[in-house]
């Protein structure tokens, strides 16, 4: 009930698409009003078939009233829009038209322009045409320029051309989404970690978002003063009870604690779980129950637990609630994933975010802990690395926070994948639990207790890692790295987690080279990584991360994407053309934040 009525109580933001026309009366216009207003049918068509809000209805697209000629159209268009929450327009021509009076010029919504390449009515022109507009008053657009000439009249889509709508919306469907949310701490700084310390300026003028904060004093009076809902505590409880496998203690002996100890570290885990979520999003049942300021939440689309160290010094760890909020189900069913971030990390919470956004999949949060080298593995392992794993990987792990969906529990033609959760079987979900043990956690450096969540991710799943970073000076850095999750034989495996902690879940993750700069071996991808955690997405997402990172102003300083998936707003180019990083960050520099 929370999750529609509730969570996303706002609703979602819409494409606007504009069909631009030649204003020419007595002859041209006329001649072209059906065929532009037909383009517009067809690519609203082609992007509410194609994509998905976070809730799994399918996108929607609001068309002009009328094809556009001049400003007072253009004018029409915009307010027609704003009443009817527009995110980001695409505008759409198969004819000349007139640049800077029909251009979409609102700053903050994401704008791309499809020029329908041919030659008897010239879209292309206009698209060459109004780019420079959009260059010129610094309002940076994406250019759509189909390679084949299409014969006048056509209104069907080529397929470079549905590839670049689609890139385009579904990233500028996720800049709209974030816009307007908050980012919620829960705690503060943890260990030191800089990704914790919250930067409000980047949230408000690179993503348009606001930040809440709570003490971890709040989860204290909530849970002594029992603010959470207790019939769904018992439902929580009793599901646990049946589907959470408590694993082995791997303390030492004199540091395992009672079974009665553990048994209450459970209640407290799953309450826990309900406070995160509840202080996330708010939940009418607070209301109901006389709590109605809790009710109302943090308006959260994404959320960070500090835990270490003052909480879990004392209390149990917030691997469950990390964990089960990550994930695409709970004790309700499905439903789509929450991001939570642990040690409040906020630059990998927002990376998390992003690769939600554009997928509305699960996603792993990490540590990238340990480059392992095919000589060091051979070494500890006598084994020697071969396929994907040929040059060595990385160990991907953190204390437990990673989604139940990273186990590759569930199927994609027939291989390993994580699927938003409305393509989920509940065959799957009992998988993923299976394929999971909640570890009691190691106490020397959780004092408090809790579970851990073990599991070995399954290979040959296409994976993208991500980072975002902050560089005082620059602002924030984007690094993509594509590849795949690989299998060990399962002693190599073993020896190898048991020199870290085997109670939490590892992800065997190797990049794809490129035997070029950050991508030349795996050691050099390791040894460039801007931090200690990085988000792990399913599929090879790196293009869609780079459009959504251009939208926002944030450069990519590596990624591994093939060249011709690359696609950026037009005005990038006059920044430079033979070396697209370095334009990027130039151009990421002179345009500046979307927001202010
Ligand atoms: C338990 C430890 O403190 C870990 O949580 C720590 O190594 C990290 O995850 C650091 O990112
Ligand atoms: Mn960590």
């Amino acid at each position: 009930m929370i999750e529609n009525t509730y969570r996303w109580r706002d609703g979602f933001p819409k494409i606007g698409i504009r069909p631009t026309i030649d204003g020419r009366r007595r002859g041209v216009r006329e001649s072209l009003e059906v065929q532009t207003m037909n383009l517009a049918k067809a690519v609203a068509k082609l992007l509410s078939e194609q994509l998905r809000y976070p809730n799994g209805e399918p996108a929607q697209c609001v068309i002009a009233d009328t094809c556009i000629g001049g400003i007072a159209e253009a004018a029409a268009a915009a307010k027609k829009f704003k009443t009817a929450e527009v995110g980001l327009t695409i505008t759409v021509t198969p004819c000349w038209c007139y640049g800077t009076e029909t251009m979409d010029t609102d700053p903050s919504l994401p704008k791309a322009v499809w020029g329908f390449n041919g030659t008897g009515r010239p879209g292309a022109v206009y698209l060459a045409a109004v780019l420079s507009a959009h260059a010129q008053k610094g309002l940076p657009a994406f250019g759509i320029y189909g390679e084949d000439v299409q014969d006048e009249g056509d209104d069907r889509i080529p397929a470079d051309v549905q590839e670049k709508l689609l890139r385009f919306a579904r990233s500028g469907l996720a800049v709209a989404c974030m816009k307007d949310q908050a980012y919620l701490s829960m705690g503060s700084v943890s260990m030191g970690i800089a990704g914790s310390i919250v930067n409000d300026t980047f949230f408000q003028e690179y993503l348009g978002m606001r930040n809440e904060y709570i003490d971890m004093s709040e989860f204290t009076r909530r849970l002594e003063e029992g603010i959470y809902d207790p019939e769904e505590y018992e439902k929580a409880f009793a599901w646990v009870k049946e589907n959470c496998k408590e694993g082995p203690d791997n303390n030492p002996e004199h540091l395992q604690t009672s079974r009665e100890r553990k048994d209450w570290e459970w209640e407290t885990v799953v309450k826990m779980t309900l406070i995160a979520r509840d202080l996330m999003i708010g939940n009418p049942r607070l209301a109901e129950l006389g709590f109605g300021e809790e009710a109302q939440g943090h308006h959260a689309i994404a959320s960070g637990f500090q835990g270490q160290r003052q909480w879990t010094d004392h209390s149990p760890n917030g691997d469950f609630l990390e964990t089960i909020l990550n994930s695409s189900f709970d004790w309700n069913g499905k439903r789509s994933p929450y991001m939570v971030a642990t040690e409040n990390d906020s630059l990998n919470g927002i990376g998390m975010l992003f690769g939600y956004l554009l997928t509305n999949t699960a996603q792993i949060f990490a540590d990238v802990r340990t480059y392992w080298s095919p000589d060091s593995v051979e070494r500890v392992t006598g084994h020697k690395l071969e396929g994907r794993a040929a040059n060595g990987l990385l160990h991907l792990i953190n204390s437990g926070s990673a989604t139940l969906d990273g186990t590759g529990e569930q199927m994609k033609d027939g291989k390993p994948a994580m699927k938003p959760f409305w393509e989920i079987s509940d065959e799957e979900v009992d998988n993923m639990l299976k394929a999971t043990q909640w570890r009691p956690a190691s106490v020397e450096y959780f004092r408090g207790g809790g579970f851990s969540t073990d599991y070995l991710t399954r290979g040959e799943m296409p994976m993208t890692m991500a980072r975002l970073n902050l560089v005082k000076g620059l602002g924030p850095v984007l690094q993509i790295a594509e590849g795949y999750s690989v299998e060990l034989p399962e002693h190599v495996h073993e020896t190898l987690d048991n020199r870290t902690d085997p109670t939490w879940p590892t992800t065997w993750f190797v990049p794809n080279l490129t035997d070029n700069g950050a991508f030349t071996s795996v050691y050099d991808v390791m040894d460039n990584w801007g931090a200690n955690h990085g988000v792990i997405s399913y599929g090879h997402i790196g293009a869609d991360l780079i459009t959504l990172a251009s939208i926002l102003r944030i450069p990519v300083s590596m990624h591994n994407v093939p060249k011709e998936k690359v696609f950026r707003p037009r005005a990038w180019g006059l920044f430079g053309t033979e070396q697209a990083e370095n334009a990027d960050f130039r151009a990421c520099q002179n345009f500046g934040p979307l927001y202010k």
